[in-house]
């Protein structure tokens, strides 16, 4: 299955090639479409006595027409809707002279107690809210709580988002072409798409290899040729040394679950760096993981100098202040002498973020120095908008097209956290993650991500796959885990996410 989504500027692209390129023509390809949607209605709704199908004055109307008549000639009463007719000469206008049904107005459209509808009014080319008979017939179809297959996307649906426009269609089944698109990842669009399915139409691959960008669904062919494998003859330093810094004796569990994670996430040694009034507590809960006094630039500096660790953890339980700042500048800028050491990135969390939201140019710049240890940021979206107001503040932008800003500003790999996770890079890639759980949403979750982010760069993984794959691990710990997760299972649960990763090229 292809990991790259395509925007719907990039599909119409696709569209207008694959047609040049064969071996199918518009309508040819609008066929394979339509039939694709009527296989889909037949199968998941075998019982179907009537079918009433919306179709709109674009392809995906047209689509739409060559589903109707598909669905007439299995047996099913079919009615037919329209808004608008397709433009003469268009394939659109061609599967609607194929159909041999009627359409009346949408203006007129009533549900009809158990149907199933076919919703092919707007896909790829919507391009304003939905409103006037369009809503009507959502608000309709919503109230008699009919099964929606919807057509590329529910209408509604912005495919470049998934941000609803005015009102959208639930669908209970939404049948896409040739790829995924952002739209049906990105909340709340993957919520109303209900179960997505990815129909060949006959686009050559090649076509999509062209037109394709820089955005992928996070699964485990998008990382896995560099997630880390220990060599039979390793030894523990050689899988990597994580530092993760405590907060004071009353906040310094989130530094342990961090820790925990990071050695899970299989780093050859972990240390705890402790103020030292939180030694003690901090001391009588660790075992394989080290622990070690840290309290202010010098010893931090004595620390970096050694050149032992190749990722920090920064924030979880921290404090929010001038010493969460200093610390994550002095990583920073310690990031030359230590290259030849090893250290490879820092990892931001939490209290970092919040740390900065006076000053974020400080933390910019200092990533943007060549040598400067990459930096990893993972902000909720309350930490979001304290790093990045601006960008946050634009109406316009998707969740991803805010991370992909975000990171190009920081000159930070971003995980933009929540449902429907966004991990963006400086270079442009980004990534949307699909197989999280509500149970991750408990206190200390994030911590744990922040751990696992660690523990692969510390082990040499370059930090954009470290966060993808760190986002995708901590995702299906959480949906494997399931009800009663509390951030304590996550750290547990990750061998048995992790270990099918070696074993089987087709896991995940
Ligand atoms: N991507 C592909 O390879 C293929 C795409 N096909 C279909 O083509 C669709 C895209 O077709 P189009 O580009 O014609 O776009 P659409 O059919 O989604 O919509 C375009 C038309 O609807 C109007 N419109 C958009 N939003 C509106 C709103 N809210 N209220 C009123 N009018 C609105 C536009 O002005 C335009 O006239 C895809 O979603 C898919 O269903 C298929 O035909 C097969 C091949
Ligand atoms: N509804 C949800 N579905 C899937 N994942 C979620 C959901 N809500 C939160 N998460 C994930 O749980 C983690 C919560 O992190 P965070 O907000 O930092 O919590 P904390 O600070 O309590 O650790 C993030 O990885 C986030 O993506
Ligand atoms: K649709």
């Amino acid at each position: 299955m292809r990991l790259e989504l395509l925007t719907p500027a990039e599909m119409a692209d696709a569209d207008r090639l694959a047609i040049a390129e064969g071996p199918f023509d518009g309508i040819g390809l609008m066929r394979n479409a339509g039939r694709a949607v009527a296989d889909v209605v037949l199968e998941r709704f075998p019982a179907a006595a009537h079918v009433q199908v919306l179709v709109g004055p674009g392809n995906n109307g047209g689509d739409g027409y060559v589903a109707a008549r598909i669905l007439q000639e299995s047996g099913i009463a079919v009615s037919l809707w329209a808004s608008g007719t397709p433009r003469e000469g268009s394939d659109a206008a061609i599967a609607a002279e194929e159909c041999p049904l009627t359409a009346s107005p949408l203006a007129e459209f009533e549900a009809a107690a158990g149907a199933v509808v076919v919703d092919a009014l707007y896909g790829a080319g919507l391009s304003k809210p939905l409103s006037g008979d369009a809503a009507r017939a959502v608000t309709l179809i919503t109230e008699k709580k009919l099964k929606v297959v919807a057509v590329d996307l529910p209408s509604g649906v912005s495919g470049e988002s998934g941000k609803v426009l005015g009102s959208a269609f639930r669908a209970a089944v939404t049948v896409t072409f040739a790829c995924k698109k952002p739209g049906h990842l990105l909340l709340p669009g993957r919520d109303l798409c209900g179960d997505l399915i990815v129909a060949d139409i006959g686009i050559r691959s090649s076509v999509l290899d062209t037109v394709a960008g820089r955005i992928f669904e996070n699964k485990p062919p998008l990382w896995r040729d560099v997630f880390p494998k220990p060599a039979v003859d390793t030894h523990k330093y050689r899988r990597g040394h994580a530092g993760i810094f405590s907060g004071g004796p009353t906040t310094t569990g989130a530094a342990r679950l961090s820790a925990l994670a990071a050695a899970r996430a299989g780093a050859g040694a972990v240390t705890v760096f402790s103020p030292g009034n939180a030694l003690a507590v901090n001391a009588m809960h660790l075992t394989s993981i080290m622990l070690r006094k840290v309290d202010d630039i010098a010893e931090l500096a004595a620390v970096l100098g050694e050149g032992r660790s190749s990722a920090f953890v920064l924030g979880p339980g921290f404090g929010v202040g001038e010493k969460a700042r200093d610390f994550a500048l002095a990583i920073l800028a310690a990031g030359g002498r230590l290259a030849e050491a090893g250290a490879e990135g820092l990892v931001l969390d939490a209290d970092g973020i919040t740390a900065f939201r006076d000053a974020p140019q400080w933390l910019f710049e200092a990533a943007a120095r060549a040598e400067a240890p990459a930096l990893v940021l993972t902000p909720h979206e309350g930490e979001f908008v304290r790093l990045f107001p601006e960008i946050a503040g634009k109406e316009d932008l998707s969740k991803l097209g805010k991370a992909r800003a975000a990171a190009e500003a920081a000159h930070a790999v971003i995980i933009y956290k929540g449902a429907d996770t966004v991990i963006a890079a400086p270079d442009g890639r980004t990534a949307i993650n699909s197989n999280g759980a509500p149970w991750l949403a408990t206190a200390g979750s994030g911590d744990v991500l922040a751990g696992i982010v660690a523990g692969l760069i510390a082990q040499r993984m370059p930090p954009f796959e470290a966060a993808c794959a760190a986002v995708w691990l901590h995702a299906e710990a959480g949906s494997q885990l399931g009800p009663g997760l509390i951030a304590e299972d996550l750290p547990a649960a990750l061998p048995r996410v992790i270990k099918p990763l070696y074993l089987s090229p087709d896991a995940g």
